[in-house]
């Protein structure tokens, strides 16, 4: 048997009295008598049946040392506050970490009782009961101050002969506990803010194409990871509402999210925007220094707009800062590491200007890793109907209107090429709710070029049936080419839901409500 065992099964036999084999009980060797010549000494259960044997070699060393040891004096540097009391619940011993703790003066305190001290002392519970309590948080009432509390009640023999608490003060672990917890509410409120932000930013992006659907699709799986996306696409299709919908959609989402439009910023300027510059860099530079867009992007993502625009030089540093993962800010020796997710956008056939040595091979590549190509407003079928009428409920809540958009607009609008794409429809809806004084925005309302008709390719989606429409109420020859729309797209697909509501872009949901509504299912 182990020492430390035998130890722990001292007290247990202490308080049962029972007897080590030789006649010799636990007194004798918690005393200073160990009157045995064996060596082995069997320890026994209080039924006598024998638990194992102690080395009496070890027993004698360990009981010399006890009586050699200043105990008292030990107990006085514990950071624990200690306090002893007789039978009576007098108060016998404070060490010096009670006095600290509970600040006050041993003359005080020793010798009084202690339910005379603290009115709820609990220590003399434990001497009543006989039994240890332990409590966790205790407020002692007196000085207002919490404390974790042990409580054990002393014996001799079977005999409680008085009981002692150690305790711990807990105050500034509480506070700091309770700072943790604010705080760590304050974070859940921002990241459940940045989630709902997140949603709503989703919510607010319009189409139901396939081919933009896809992108959607491929944006929000992208968002999970780190890798560096190359967002192309023309003027205005929409290339950084996808890029936020990456941040948004990341873990990053309640970090920065820092635009750099390359194309706008002079080419003298662009590193120190990009990568800052210590106090005293160059002449006229800013006291203090300034902190680039890069350190401005820690921990969240850097969205470089107009890549292609980027100077050969810059972007040489660019690479060195992709691969290293560290910028070098101008006038400072040693480089700052930066945790910065890249995301760069460009309306330009990049390839075209690596043939051109316009652009470094090599950092297309590395910001290429993920190519989203955002289709062009031409190319999306019914998008055009869907953002218009976006725009519009936009625009209306904008200037205080209610209008509705006639037939013979929406089809000029489906007619049109979109060359500014998402951006000039907004602008047109604009202008028309601007324009429009009666409760229907006509053609005539449009920007002319629109009204004109400048009409764009054949569209191979699904928007035929409505420029059949001969209808002129609104409502009625909105639900009569959507009926025509749903019976097309079943047609077309051979009777396929599935296939039918891909074709739609609609998701199941509101293609199963729109058969519905249109009679198509019973
Ligand atoms: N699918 C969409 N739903 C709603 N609004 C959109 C959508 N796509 C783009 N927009 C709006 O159209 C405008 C232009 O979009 P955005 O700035 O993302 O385009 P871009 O391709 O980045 O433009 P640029 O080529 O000029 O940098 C913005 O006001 C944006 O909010």
């Amino acid at each position: 048997m182990k020492v430390s065992d035998f130890l722990n099964r001292v007290s247990v036999l202490e308080k049962t009295g029972t007897a080590l084999t030789g006649d010799t009980n636990i007194q004798d060797i918690r005393g200073d008598l160990l009157d045995t010549d064996e060596s082995l000494l069997s320890v026994l259960d209080e039924n006598g049946v024998k638990q194992g044997e102690v080395d009496t070699i070890n027993i004698r060393y360990l009981v010399s040392k006890y009586s050699e040891l200043p105990a008292i004096e030990l107990l006085d540097h514990f950071r624990e506050g200690l306090v002893i009391i007789d039978e009576n619940g007098r108060i016998c011993y404070i060490n010096d970490a009670y006095k600290q703790i509970l600040g006050v003066l041993a003359r005080k305190v020793v010798g009084k009782f202690i339910f005379d001290i603290e009115g709820s002392a609990l220590l003399y519970e434990v001497l009543k009961s006989g039994k240890p309590m332990i409590q966790e948080k205790h407020l002692v009432k007196s000085i207002n101050k919490y404390v974790s509390l042990r409580m054990c009640p002393l014996y001799k023999g079977s005999k409680i002969i008085g009981a002692f608490s150690i305790f711990t003060d807990i105050t500034e672990i509480d506070n700091l506990n309770n700072e943790v917890k604010r705080y760590s509410g304050i974070v859940d409120e921002y990241h459940r803010e940045k989630e709902v932000e997140s949603e709503a930013l989703r919510a607010q992006i319009i189409g139901n194409s396939p081919n933009f659907l896809r992108i959607l699709d491929q944006a929000v799986i992208v968002a999970k990871t780190d890798a560096a996306v190359l967002v192309s696409g023309a003027n205005g299709s929409g290339k950084e509402v996808i890029t936020k919908l990456i941040h948004m959609s990341s873990a990053r989402r309640s970090k920065p999210f820092i635009t750099v439009n390359c194309s706008a910023i002079p080419e003298s300027l662009i590193e120190s925007e990009l990568f800052g510059y210590e106090e005293g860099a160059f002449t006229g530079s800013r006291k203090g220094g300034q902190m680039g867009k890069f350190e401005l992007a820690n921990k969240g993502t850097i969205f470089l707009d107009e890549i292609g625009d980027m100077p050969l030089q810059m972007q040489a540093k660019l690479l060195r800062v992709l691969e290293r993962g560290e910028i070098e800010k101008i006038g400072r020796q040693k480089n700052v590491e930066v945790d910065v997710r890249v995301i760069a956008a460009t309306n330009q056939p990049l390839p075209e200007l690596i043939k051109q040595k316009k652009f470094r091979e090599d950092l297309y590549y590395r910001l290429n890793v993920v190519n989203l190509t955002v289709p062009s407003l031409k190319d999306r079928g019914n998008d055009v109907i869907l953002l218009a009428n976006h725009f519009a409920d936009y625009f209306c809540e904008k200037y205080s209107k209610k209008l509705s958009i006639s037939d013979e607009a929406y089809r000029a609008l489906a007619r049109y090429s979109w060359p500014g794409n998402v951006r000039e429809l907004q602008n047109s809806i604009e202008h028309a709710v601007i324009l429009c004084s009666g409760p229907i925005i006509m053609r005539e309302h449009l920007p002319g070029r629109i009204m004109e008709g400048e009409i764009s390719e054949p569209d191979v989606s699904l928007s035929a049936p409505i420029t059949q429409c001969e209808d002129v109420d609104y409502a009625r020859s909105i639900a009569k080419a959507e009926k025509q729309l749903m019976l097309e797209a079943l047609k077309r697909s051979s009777g396929s839901r599935t296939k039918a509501m891909e074709l739609l872009g609609l998701s199941r949901r509101t293609f199963y409500r729109k058969l519905k509504e249109n009679g198509l299912v019973p």
